[in-house]
């Protein structure tokens, strides 16, 4: 049986980032997640928590400087330190409001820069997994599409699980985002079978609108019983730009949660 959790960075967007909890839980969601929450005291947030029963699962490492397009530190060379900045900041306050994963977002580079990114990147990686492993939080790597961010460093799945190989810390694991994998790979059912081992949270939107998961190229039915016969332990998280109101469009939430039964006969073997 799926488990869903709402993107507070995608979802009831309309409320300050604590009601966006307080909105989600009462749509039915246990657990959410924040790419950014750094401007709200993790006291704050860590009470809008425990006041709604849900969980956090993730934050994102910091993007760097935004406005110079920054989108993340981790395989910048030169940048080591800041980033191993942005990793403190966000295992300090995962750990204060109980997170379980931060993803450490690698960033943008260039074509004929791509070899020193990936050394920097284990190497940053290895020092920011044990760090997390200290405070018993996952590190998450995104393949990220480069329709949406042109030359971001992780955009392919096998790349993502090399620098795991690489990095070589069993809490270092894949976030699987559907949308962005179909728009760069797609194979989604093989590719979730064959790394269903690294796979540490899949997230879900409709390709290409990245609107509710009800529409376009992917049928979500679909892979929420590919991975429910997988045996998937993780959540799936909501992370999708709502066509209006959220609640609104929440439709997809009660199709899935229910029966995920696959619409096709095909057998999935683990
Ligand atoms: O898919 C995304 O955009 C997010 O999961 C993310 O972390 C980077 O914005
Ligand atoms: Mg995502």
């Amino acid at each position: 049986m799926p488990r869903f959790s709402a993107n507070l960075g995608f979802l009831f967007t309309e409320r300050p980032e604590t009601d966006r909890i307080t909105a989600a839980a009462a749509a039915g969601f246990r657990a959410v997640e924040m790419h950014w929450p750094y401007q709200v005291p993790a006291s704050d947030m860590r009470d809008a928590l425990t006041k709604a029963q849900v969980t956090m699962l993730g934050l994102n490492t910091a993007v760097g400087n935004a406005a110079a397009g920054d989108f993340g530190l981790g395989a910048l060379p030169g940048r080591e330190s800041e980033f191993e900045q942005t990793v403190d900041q966000a295992l300090s306050y995962g750990a204060a409001i109980g997170a379980t994963a931060v993803h450490c977002m690698a960033g943008v580079v260039s074509a004929e820069d791509f070899a020193a990114a990936e050394r920097t990147f284990v190497s940053n990686l290895k020092e920011a997994a044990d760090k997390a492993a200290q405070a018993s939080i996952m590190v998450l790597l995104e393949p990220i599409n480069h329709r949406d961010k042109p030359n971001y460093f992780l955009s392919r799945i096998e790349q993502a699980a090399s620098i795991i190989d690489q990095v070589g810390r069993t809490n270092v694991k894949i976030m699987f985002d559907c949308y962005h994998t179909q728009i760069t790979q797609g194979d989604l059912t093989t590719r979730l079978k064959t790394y269903l081992d690294i796979i540490g949270h899949v997230q879900i939107a409709a390709v290409p609108s990245r609107a509710e998961p009800d529409e376009g190229e992917v049928n979500y039915r679909d892979i929420c019983s590919v991975l429910d016969r997988l045996g998937y332990q993780g959540w799936i998280g909501a992370e999708y730009k709502p066509r209006g109101r959220t609640e609104d469009g929440l439709g997809w939430l009660r199709a899935l949660s229910g029966n995920t039964t696959p619409s096709s006969s095909r057998e999935i073997t683990a």
